[in-house]
């Protein structure tokens, strides 16, 4: 069933989208309101999107990137239709959470990394434009790949809300450098997979400046510059990757070690931020910085658009396209 994105839109009022990674496949302290599943024109999302009430009322979309079962690998997300449904929803900022490896000893696992640079390491087997298959040309800009008001907005939130958690653990354990941390600014290098690293890739990443390592943020945060979603990563790192000496390399039994306490601490993330965020996006300034991106980014001479084609981009652009 494919339903017009302004229906969509109108009946759910939905501005903030929450792309769960691995580990993270429900958000806490929300009510159910309905499951939609929009065929779009790529296709079906990875998972029936839920739409949830915060308890003020707000919703929320949270869409889980691998499927709720976790049948989906890397390479074979859905981004296009899902970057394409959450816009069709009326979604205008995208928190997407990802685990992740760390390639630096002071990024430790358990703690939160805001990343503001990305490094390409996928091997072009993932669809990463909306415009491919068209006759539309488009070079969205990506110099700056995350939305970067929301990135900053976010790291004031997430700063406290974590203080809160490692004085907790601190505590508890009587270690005053226990607790998860927050990085921001850090470059996040996206690999293909869904084998692990090397040493020797794992190294050169290092050497090449990368922070921390994963397998989703490429082509999500492409297209959701092409949509004109503001979009910010919210990563959690759960293993030291490949590149210590004298360690063993990553396997997926130690990232399932810190998954679940990883989880714990992104679904408390949310509950804490998505009520004052979704207040701050309604306002404007804070998502203004990704309104209109793609306003110059289209090829004039790309004009002589076919029918279907304007169809088709008019999911994600209807300013430029119906
Ligand atoms: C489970 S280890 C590798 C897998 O985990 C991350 O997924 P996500 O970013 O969706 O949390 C990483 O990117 C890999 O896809
Ligand atoms: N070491 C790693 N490499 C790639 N993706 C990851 N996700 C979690 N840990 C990872």
């Amino acid at each position: 069933m494919r339903l017009l994105p302004s229906v969509l839109k109108h009946r759910l009022a939905v501005l903030i989208g929450v792309i769960g990674g691995s580990g993270l496949y429900h958000l806490d302290n929300l009510t159910f309101i309905k499951h939609v599943n929009p065929e779009t024109p790529w296709g079906f999302p990875s998972s029936p999107i839920t739409i949830c009430a915060l308890p003020s009322g707000t919703r929320v979309a949270f869409l889980a990137r691998h499927g709720t079962g976790h049948s989906i690998a890397p390479s074979a997300v859905p981004a296009r239709a899902n970057i394409a449904a959450l816009k069709a929803l009326g979604v205008r900022a995208v928190l997407a959470f990802s685990a992740v490896g760390s390639l630096r000893e002071d990024i430790r696992p358990g703690d939160v990394v805001l990343p503001a640079q990305i490094i390409d390491r996928t091997k072009g087997v993932r669809p990463a434009s909306f415009f491919e298959g068209t006759g539309v040309v488009a070079h969205a800009a990506f110099g700056d790949p995350f939305a970067a008001r929301l990135v900053r907005w976010l790291e004031g939130r997430v700063r406290a809300v974590l203080a809160e958690e490692a004085a907790r653990v601190q505590r508890e354990t009587g270690r005053p450098d226990a607790g998860p941390r927050v990085h921001a600014d850090k470059c996040v290098v996206c690999m293909e997979g869904p084998q692990f690293s090397t040493r020797a890739e794992s190294q050169m990443y290092r050497a090449w400046g990368g922070d921390i390592i994963n397998m989703s943020v490429l082509p999500e945060a492409k297209l959701a510059r092409e949509a004109e979603l503001s979009y910010a990563l919210i990563a959690t790192a759960t293993d030291y990757d490949s590149w210590r000496p004298h360690e063993d390399a990553v396997t997926a039994a130690e990232v399932f070690k810190t998954l679940q306490e990883n989880a714990r601490i992104s679904r408390h993330v949310a509950a804490t931020v998505l009520e004052e965020l979704n207040a701050a996006a309604a306002d404007g300034e804070l998502l203004a910085g990704e309104v209109g991106a793609m306003q110059y980014s289209i090829m004039p001479r790309s004009a002589q658009q076919t029918d279907e084609d304007r169809q088709k981009l008019a999911y994600i652009l209807p300013t430029y396209f119906s």
